[in-house]
């Protein structure tokens, strides 16, 4: 027997037609607007209602704090430092996606990251819905102690990478993954 889907299916054409935007314009949506949908994204599943995450906009020259600590943390110079430093430059706004597990007796630490990993796809998800062009993105220091001091980050928490977010290029149509990458990834056990 087949479910029906229902008429519209509004989440599951949002996630089909979800794609990152990996070049974006200076426009960036307002603090309100981006508290209005992590309080959407919010409501992912969450085991024992933890809450283990939050989220970090960074705008203006915070961006280039989190270049200079991509610089320390490499040791690069010269022209690779350059280039280094201006990576989080890509756009007007990036979102921190912070997990922040705790000890508890029945919600292990990897699970309260999948949950820090819901709440990240799910944003991710709601502002391409709201028109923003949105890419996530994370690289070699994502982890790294002078990146983890930069964001005034606590002992408990971690980086899961950056929402980069700005306005969509009118011109540039992202691609469509070429394969179906739920080909062969689901399986039955009787
Ligand atoms: C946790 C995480 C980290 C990622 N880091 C990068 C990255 O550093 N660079 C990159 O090109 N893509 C990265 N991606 C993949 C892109 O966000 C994106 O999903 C990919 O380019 C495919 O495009 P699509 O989302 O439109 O299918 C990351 C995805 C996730 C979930």
């Amino acid at each position: 027997m087949t479910a029906a889907v229902p008429a519209g299916a509004p989440v599951r054409d949002a996630v089909l037609s979800r794609r990152s935007r990996p070049k974006v314009t200076d426009a960036s949506p307002a603090d309100a607007e981006l508290e209005m949908l992590l309080q959407a994204a919010s409501r992912v599943a969450d085991h024992a209602a933890l809450a283990p995450w939050r989220v970090i906009a960074l705008r203006g020259r915070a961006r280039a704090r989190l270049g200079d600590a991509f610089v320390a943390a490499s040791g690069f110079d010269g022209p690779a430092a350059l280039a280094l430093a201006a990576k989080p430059l890509r756009a007007p706004l990036l979102l921190a996606v912070v997990a922040a597990p705790r000890p508890h007796p029945k919600v292990p630490a990897w699970e309260q990251e999948a949950c820090a990993a819901g709440v990240g796809h799910t944003l991710e998800l709601l502002l391409d819905e709201a028109g923003w062009g949105v890419m996530w993105r994370t690289g070699p220091f994502t982890r790294h102690p002078e990146v983890a001091r930069m964001h005034a980050l606590a002992e408990h928490e971690h980086l899961m990478g950056w929402l980069y977010v700005g306005g969509r290029l009118e011109s540039e149509r992202p691609p469509r993954r070429a394969s179906d990458p739920a080909r062969g990834r689901f399986s039955v056990l009787g």
